[in-house]
């Protein structure tokens, strides 16, 4: 029994920040009793579960928790055709539930995902932290070797342009992971038994014009800086929520899987480069029980082992154009250029690059400019 930090006696978190704009986005085959080890942190928000694999599986939600629940049926019925850009039997199914929120923040996380013990031994409440990752500037134009500046204790060191302090808005916080780190296939296979027990006492920002490896598992962000396609339209600045935050298609029938957060990281990345968007990586850790198959792992991410070689030099290059002055265009414009340019590879990425636009579409359906405008979007 994974026991990482034990919580009982925690009083549940008195003054959750961000409670009323923050949802919870938890993907599933398995069951939620990871919750009660949460609860002083995670009870006051409410819940998003996306359930994956067979729907007429009965997913228990532990007492006290306020929560919506997805299977299948429910994206199927939601999004009628459009629901074939949603994962089926891959944790990517967990977009539908960012889709569906009406949130400005997210956080996400694996239900194998416990809470970790700090080097002092108290428990790291992550949602805490990766708010005050999301709430704090980025600095991608010039890196700061004390790391976040703006935490307590430390500051821009001697050299720092003062142009530059005021940093620029944070779009994603990359939380990591003790025991279990995310390792790919053959490094799971050569390293069966490593577990990570560094905890880094860290915050960094991401350099602009560099990509990284985001994975799903402890993850949070703000839906509307990544999302809000401002079109002014007769004076009046619409938002409408477009989110980029597209896991791709992974899973059932299709030729790659394990690659749905890492494709999302590549394209969030370039777009947060290009509308000078910050993300950030390292605090909250999270302590990641479950090792999966590396067999089956190795199955699933085979292609994309070699694939990933052609790739990401592709997000690399990636230009997008001045005129895509919004995340929409800015999304629009890289899911032309993968068309143009990976379907060469495989013919699968003509259908992922397909998949962006249904998701794109879908998203409008379920985020109509109208009611992003009574959210108080605009
Ligand atoms: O078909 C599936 C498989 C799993 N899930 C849910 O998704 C998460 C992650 O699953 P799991 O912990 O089994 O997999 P890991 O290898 O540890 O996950 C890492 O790889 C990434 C997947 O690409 C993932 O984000 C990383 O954490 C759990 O909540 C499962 O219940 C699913 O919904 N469908
Ligand atoms: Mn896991």
């Amino acid at each position: 029994m994974v026991d990482p930090a034990n919580t009982v006696g925690i009083p549940v978190n008195p003054t959750p920040l961000l409670k009323d704009e923050l949802d919870i986005v938890i993907p599933t085959i398995r069951n939620l009793d990871f919750l009660e080890m949460w609860r002083p942190f995670l009870q006051p928000y409410h819940l998003i579960i996306v359930q994956d694999g067979d729907p007429t599986k009965k997913i228990h939600v532990p007492e006290g928790y306020d929560y919506e629940l997805y299977n299948r049926n429910d994206i199927n019925r939601i999004l009628g055709p459009k629901a074939s850009c949603i994962s089926f039997k891959d944790s990517a199914c967990r977009c539908f539930g960012y889709m569906v929120s009406k949130k400005k923040y997210i956080f996400t996380i694996d239900d194998d995902c416990f809470v970790a013990k700090d080097p002092s031994g108290k428990a790291v409440n992550a949602l805490e932290q990766h708010i005050k990752n999301l709430l704090c500037p980025s600095t991608p134009l010039f890196f700061n070797t004390l790391y976040d500046p703006y935490r307590e204790g430390a500051d821009f060191v001697r050299g720092y342009p003062f142009s530059l302090r005021e940093g620029v808005s944070t779009a994603v916080s990359h939380g990591l992971w003790l025991n279990i780190p995310d390792y790919d296939a053959p490094t799971q296979l050569v390293k069966p038994k490593e577990r990570n027990t560094r905890y880094v006492d860290a915050v960094m920002t991401i350099p602009k014009g560099t990509l990284f490896p985001m994975c799903g598992m402890n993850l949070a962000f703000d839906r509307d800086l990544i999302g809000p396609a401002i079109i002014v339209q007769s004076n009046l600045s619409l938002s409408l929520n477009v989110h980029t935050m597209y896991f791709g298609l992974m899973g059932d029938s299709q030729p790659i899987g394990r690659y749905d957060d890492m494709w999302a990281g590549w394209c969030i990345k370039v777009i947060c480069d290009h509308l000078g968007l910050g993300v950030k990586t390292g605090l909250p850790y999270i302590y990641h029980s479950k090792a999966s198959n590396p067999f089956v792992n190795l199955k699933k991410e085979y292609k994309g082992i070699f694939w990933q070689e052609e790739i990401i030099p592709f997000f690399q290059n990636a230009k997008l154009s001045k005129e895509a002055t919004t995340v929409q265009q800015c999304y629009i414009e890289l899911s032309k250029m993968v068309k143009e340019k990976l379907s060469s590879l495989d013919p699968y990425f003509d259908k992922l690059a397909d998949a962006m636009v249904t998701w794109i579409e879908a998203w409008d359906e379920l985020n109509p400019p109208a009611a992003a405008a009574a959210n108080g979007k605009a």
